[in-house]
């Protein structure tokens, strides 16, 4: 089997655009018998370009004695307020066409894909979605976790996991914590590499985290989706067999707004909406334990009412919340009998019925490799 250093010296004489060398601009090596994931890190301002070498690599690495697989993805570094941070996900460039080549054989064994979405940034929705994924595991449930938030993984922080995940059998194994499967592009690249990911780069970094994980038989796989309702996003509901998406807002207009938006891309899509949970929804003090209404609370419910989805519940903006999901720990986890984790488990109990009771549509194909 080729070794790191051979991969670099494959990649010495191929270059990206600017002419970089592309052995330069490697963020991450995996091997595996005869699979390598690779990484590169390039200028997000030119996807196309960048796309190029991407493949470039790819041929070069798998021609190398023993190599039979090679995955490169690509990762871009975020200069400090630039314009090229498009969290909410409006990307200029064009979606990729989609390939369909038939559904990975890793999502066969998944009985439900849940995605958790929401139409802003910050809102909460990795540690809704942590917090699902364990309350729904709580329930007896197989549970994979995917951070498919590649503009900012949250999966290392939420978990306290930074260890570079093995490859087995020719797919990455995810982590495991309190009984969960979990991964993330978060895992796979350098952590002090934050990553803007644009367009094409984007659609093809999560159908390759989605079909080249080894999740093994799941119950169901919780998907933290990148924040927003741009392209990427609706390329990434398109391509994903969604059982169901949850989505998450806060009470403050603007983000009720983007919560709509959020619906209406799944109506689009045809994805069943299992319902809005409203997250930061009142105050609970952590040292009378009184409740405060701080923003005009109630929002989430009377719009979920007015789109006839679902409304799922309130989660309280509350100390242990933050502080548990901070220090890798989240409350259904570390401190499944508290009154914060009682809100997740409520919520994992209502998707769960909602799951086995919906009406799904079938799989589509979706695009790997
Ligand atoms: N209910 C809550 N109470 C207190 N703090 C919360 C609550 N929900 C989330 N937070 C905190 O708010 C911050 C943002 O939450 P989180 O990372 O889950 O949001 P996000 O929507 O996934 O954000 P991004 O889009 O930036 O990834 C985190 O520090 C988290 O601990």
């Amino acid at each position: 089997m080729a070794t790191e250093a051979d991969i670099l010296k494959a990649l010495e004489n191929l270059y990206g655009p600017g002419g970089v060398s592309l052995a330069k601009t490697v963020s991450g090596v995996n091997l595996s018998g005869a699979k390598a994931f690779v990484s590169l890190s390039g200028d997000p301002a030119k996807p196309e370009g960048w796309e190029a070498a991407r493949v470039n690599a790819e041929k070069a690495i798998r021609a190398l004695p023993g190599v039979e697989a090679a995955i490169v993805t690509l990762t871009a570094e975020r200069a400090a307020g630039a314009a090229g941070h498009d969290h909410h996900g409006h990307s200029h460039a064009a979606p990729p066409p989609p390939q369909r080549r038939g559904m990975s054989p890793t999502l066969d064994k998944i009985r439900y894909i849940v995605v958790v979405a929401s139409g802003k940034g910050g809102v909460g929705k990795s540690t809704t979605s942590a917090n699902l994924a364990l309350g729904l595991a709580a329930q007896g449930w197989r549970v994979g976790l995917l951070d498919a938030d590649i503009y900012g993984p949250s999966a290392p922080r939420l978990f306290g996991l930074h260890e570079k995940p093995k490859v087995e059998g020719g797919k990455l194994a995810p982590l495991e914590a309190y009984g969960i499967k979990i991964m993330s592009m978060g895992f796979l690249v350098d952590e002090d590499t934050p990553m803007v990911w644009r367009g094409p780069m984007v659609a093809q970094a999560l159908t390759q985290l989605l079909g080249e994980v080894a999740w093994g038989d799941l119950d169901a796989l919780v998907v933290d989706m990148p924040p927003g309702t741009g392209d990427v996003q609706l390329t990434m509901a398109q391509q994903t067999p969604i059982a169901g998406a949850v989505i998450v807002s806060t009470p403050q207009d603007l983000a009720l707004i983007d919560a709509r938006r959020a619906v209406a891309m799944f109506q689009k899509v045809e994805a069943p909406i299992l319902g809005i949970i409203e997250n930061m929804s009142y105050f609970l003090c952590p040292h009378c334990g009184g409740r405060s209404e701080i923003f005009s609370h109630g929002g989430a419910r009377h719009d979920a009412e007015k789109l006839g989805v679902p409304f799922l519940g309130e989660a309280p903006l509350d100390m242990k919340i933050r502080e548990t999901s901070d220090a890798g720990k989240p409350v259904v986890g570390a401190e499944p009998n508290s009154p914060q984790a009682a809100v997740y488990l409520n919520l994992a109990a209502k998707v769960k019925t909602l799951l086995e009771t919906t009406k799904h549509r079938a799989a589509p194909n979706i695009v790997v490799g």
